[in-house]
């Protein structure tokens, strides 16, 4: 197997912007609410192992961020099943805590019958937030709680999903990517990587240099797209993991620039989870393209060489799509996926092309470039799908 890419994050240095001054936030939001609406808050879920330094980042962030109100989530599980997750608000550095009281232990069904409305409620009682920050537990599957922030912006709440930040602790960050599953399921610590918008690889001072190189090429090998950070106490600039917008058509000209520099990776730990990326000049049409994805993550018909069904975790590109003058984002998790169309438009038409990079298990880069050619030559007998459908267990 060989090394993963190049990080990308050394050649292309991303601008970390400012902060916006209060009055800048002011105005942004007077003008929301003579649009007659307010702005939609960001949530960020925090997941990681157990014990990587979940807790510690969100304190940080607390301590660092004074303009934001920040409301914070913890799902920690206790013995049995958890029927109360605590919800603290900070606000100018105090620390407001409450419980709420889930129907069932079960986070992505109980945020949403119930956790969502408990944020609502809340937001009534105390005032709006500017932003939430979502501790999942470390054994949580981020794409569960994902889909759910996602599909309820989709429905018009006024909650959206910014994006999810992974954090991997550098001592055992290699073992838990080793875990066994039974039935071969894919462990929890690797589900979490190829699902991160941004990885944190925390607790840095506990291990020697040559380590810490192991442990990124390993998680580079399954996350070819991600921006990987180096931490102890989970220090970081906080304009790296707020307001990253990995999820919305506002990413489309930095996921421009990062698919220039991503590559197909190859397997290196023994539950292969690999970044499949690749480019397909031309146009495709909607239909076509909901059918590719739709096989892909629905119907798992798309199978590789040994005739696995492909499964993808975390999907994302940039298409064009046929008469759409600007580039399309795709982005899917789990089975869940969204077409949206973003402010990058084609400037000639000679340079239309298909961006995919699919993250998951049994990818075979050849087939996937086969069956995407097909669906964009093939004329498609004509189905209606919605977009997106929510899932839930
Ligand atoms: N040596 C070292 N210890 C750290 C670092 N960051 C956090 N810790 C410690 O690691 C322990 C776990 O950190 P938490 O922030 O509680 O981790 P967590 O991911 O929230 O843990 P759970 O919620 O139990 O899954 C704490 O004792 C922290 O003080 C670090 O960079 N270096
Ligand atoms: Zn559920």
């Amino acid at each position: 197997a060989g090394a993963g890419p190049a990080p990308m994050e050394e050649e292309e240095e991303e601008e970390c912007p400012e902060l916006v001054p209060i009055d800048g936030q002011e105005v942004e939001r007077a003008e929301e609410a003579e649009r007659g609406h307010s702005p939609k808050i960001p949530v960020t879920i925090i997941t990681g192992y157990l014990g990587a330094g979940k807790t510690t980042l969100l304190n940080y962030i607390l301590t660092e961020q004074h303009t934001k109100r920040i409301a914070v989530i913890l799902n920690e599980f206790g013995e049995g099943s958890a029927l109360e997750k605590s919800l603290a608000i900070s606000q100018g550095g105090e620390l407001y805590e409450e419980w709420l009281e889930l129907r069932n232990g079960c986070l992505c069904c109980s945020v949403k019958d119930n956790g969502l409305k408990a944020i609502e409620n809340l937001m009534q009682k105390k005032g709006k937030f500017d932003y939430i920050l979502l501790e999942t537990t470390g054994l949580a599957d981020p794409g569960a709680v994902a889909s759910m922030f996602w599909v309820d912006a989709e429905l018009g709440s006024d909650i959206y999903l910014d994006g999810i930040v992974s954090i991997v602790d550098a001592k055992y960050g290699l073992q838990h990517l080793t875990e066994e599953k039974p039935d071969g399921l894919v462990n929890e610590a690797t589900r979490q990587i190829a699902l991160a918008d941004l990885i944190i690889i925390n607790k840095t001072d506990l291990i020697l240099q040559e380590e810490l190189k192991k442990l990124r090429t390993a998680v580079r090998s399954i996350n070819g797209l991600v921006k990987i950070l180096e931490t102890q106490r989970s220090r970081v600039d906080l304009c790296e993991v707020l307001d990253l917008h990995a999820f919305d058509s506002l990413s489309g000209l930095s996921l421009q620039k990062k698919l220039q520099h991503v590559q197909t990776t190859h397997p290196h730990l023994d539950k292969s989870i690999v970044t499949v990326t690749f480019e397909i000049l031309g146009n495709t049409t909607e239909e076509n393209l909901n059918e590719f994805i739709q096989n892909l993550l629905w119907e798992r018909s798309v199978k590789d060489k040994t005739g696995h069904p492909m499964e993808v975790i975390r999907l994302k590109g940039l298409v064009s799509i046929k008469d759409k003058p600007h580039q399309v984002i795709v982005q899917g998790v789990h089975e869940l996926y969204d077409l949206e169309e973003t402010m990058v438009s084609w400037k000639e038409d000679d340079e239309r092309t298909n961006r995919l990079v699919l993250i998951g298990r049994n990818l075979d880069k050849d087939i996937l470039k086969q069956v995407f050619i097909a669906t964009m030559t093939e004329k498609q007998s004509w189905t209606f799908f919605s977009l997106s459908s929510a899932y839930c267990c």
